[in-house]
């Protein structure tokens, strides 16, 4: 048994695959596009964004081009075609050591939404020797819907390479494949565990394993176990091991340094943990049955851009949804209850904006890059787990999941809103923890006075 990303414990998943590879080399110089997809942004975003580019203080400043970074042209064709124009700090500061030779671990830091994948997957990518058909490079991540847009960066970034890719992730390879031969294979642990077992992977040509969520991913009440098996299988002294995180918190830190010897550090202070574009609010509610009342009156707030509301089990998403779905309100509800093939549908049907609200648990938490999401709501706000045991409504706040659960908004320096749901006195103190641990005030929004709430809301998103 295994312990998901929602803290559940789970039956080891069984096998999978998929794959989408590129090619077509074209031979334009590459170089900043100017009608960027990926941005996709109004005119408003694109001038907050340059902004924000050239201020030393943020994130998403650099002095340097990507030019500057050492990267192939191959890669510059793929990173300027997502609309990408400067790297991001992370970027900046992370690529020319994850590059230099010999490889050097790394143990990367940075606040949600600044542009981690970047930075390990033109990794993979620069690594990789596209004549030799043999997997060489490894990306574990905490949640399928994380490997699938972990998997849609490289092929995006390496549309100008040959690069073949495969997921490894429940029911995508059909159980009677034997080999797989991708350079990049991005999945989850117990996928990968199964595949390098079973030798579909041949793990001897290896030579970047990637952890994105690493302090999730090596966490021993999480997904510690599984991970450290992979790592196990892995051929030893020819890996450079990669982690990257938003957060990284001290019990979790000085195995990450263990795991990933000698590594090169970039690291966040304590007050520098979430992105300043994110207003922090909440709402007192008398009781439970008020925080629903409550998300019933946000709806048409809800549904300005897109939003994502959390709750600590699946049966409270499932049973909100089914009841907003009966009286009239279209949401959508995803958890890790759910199969495969639903779980796909259901996360892109809201990436694609089909969907406007999704109600969901810890399983999208951390990772998911949706830029028109901006609002969170915490309904029930996150608790850490008892050992062995799923939290009690006496656990301490979950800081680390709630910070990556608000970085779902405010992505790349767009501007986002959380709302907090409390209800009673030790819901409220869990706040005032979570409060004092990031050291970002969280207003007080009237759950009386709609006008008022708008009125804030919207002023928190121009
Ligand atoms: N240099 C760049 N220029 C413009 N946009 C960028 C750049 N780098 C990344 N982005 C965009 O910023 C968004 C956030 O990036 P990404 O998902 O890598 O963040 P992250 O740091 O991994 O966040 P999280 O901690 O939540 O996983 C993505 O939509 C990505 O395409």
């Amino acid at each position: 048994m295994q312990k998901d990303a929602e803290g559940f414990y789970t039956p080891a998943p069984a096998k999978e695959d998929a794959s989408e590879s590129k090619t077509d080399k074209k031979d334009e110089k590459p170089g900043p596009s100017d009608n960027s997809d990926l941005i996709s942004s109004t005119f408003e975003v694109t001038v907050t964004l340059a902004d924000q580019q050239a201020d030393v203080n943020s994130p998403l400043y650099s002095a340097k081009t990507f030019e500057e970074l050492g990267l192939h042209q191959d890669l510059l064709k793929g990173i300027y075609e997502m609309g990408f124009s400067k790297p991001s700090k992370i970027q900046e500061r992370a690529l020319p050591l994850l590059l230099s030779n010999p490889p050097a671990n790394m143990i990367g830091q940075s606040q949600s939404g600044t542009g981690k994948t970047a930075a390990f997957v033109l990794t993979m990518l620069s690594r990789i020797d596209y004549t030799n058909n043999t997997t060489q490079a490894i990306c574990l991540a905490p949640s399928r819907e994380l490997a699938r847009q972990i998997m849609t960066v490289v092929n995006s970034m390496g549309k100008y390479t040959q690069v073949q890719t495969e997921y490894a992730i429940k029911d995508n390879l059909p159980r009677s494949a034997t080999r797989i031969t991708a350079h990049i294979v991005v999945g989850t642990p117990g996928t990968m565990t199964d595949l390098m077992r079973r030798k579909v992977i041949d793990v001897s040509g290896i030579k970047v394993f990637v952890l994105d969520e690493a302090d999730n991913m090596l966490d021993q009440d999480g997904l510690g176990d599984q991970t450290l098996r992979v790592k196990n299988l892995l051929p030893r002294n020819q890996v450079q091991i990669v982690l990257f995180s938003a957060t990284f918190p001290d019990h979790v830190r000085a195995f990450a340094s263990k795991f990933a010897p000698n590594a090169n550090k970039i690291e966040l202070q304590k007050e520098e943990l979430s992105v300043d574009n994110i207003r922090q609010f909440y709402m007192d509610c008398r009781d439970e049955e008020h925080k629903y009342d409550i998300l019933i009156s946000l709806y048409t707030l809800l549904t300005i851009g897109q939003s994502i509301i959390f709750c600590q089990r699946r049966d409270t998403a499932d049973r909100i949804s089914q009841r907003m779905t009966a009286e009239g309100h279209k949401v959508a509800s995803l958890h890790g209850a759910k199969d495969a093939v639903d779980r796909d549908k259901i996360i892109d049907n809201f990436r694609e904006g089909r969907e406007k609200v999704l109600i969901t648990t810890n399983v999208i938490a951390r990772g998911i890059d949706i830029l028109q999401v901006n609002m969170v709501v915490n309904y029930d706000l996150p608790l850490m787990s008892e050992r062995g045991a799923g939290p009690s409504e006496n656990s301490p706040p979950d800081i680390e999941t709630y910070i990556h659960r608000i970085g779902r908004t405010g992505r790349f320096g767009r501007k986002g809103i959380s709302i907090n749901f409390v209800h009673d006195r030790k819901t409220w103190l869990q706040m005032e923890q979570i409060e004092q641990a990031t050291g970002k005030k969280i207003m007080r929004i009237e759950t009386n006075d709609l006008d008022e709430m708008e009125e804030k809301m919207k002023k928190a998103l121009k």
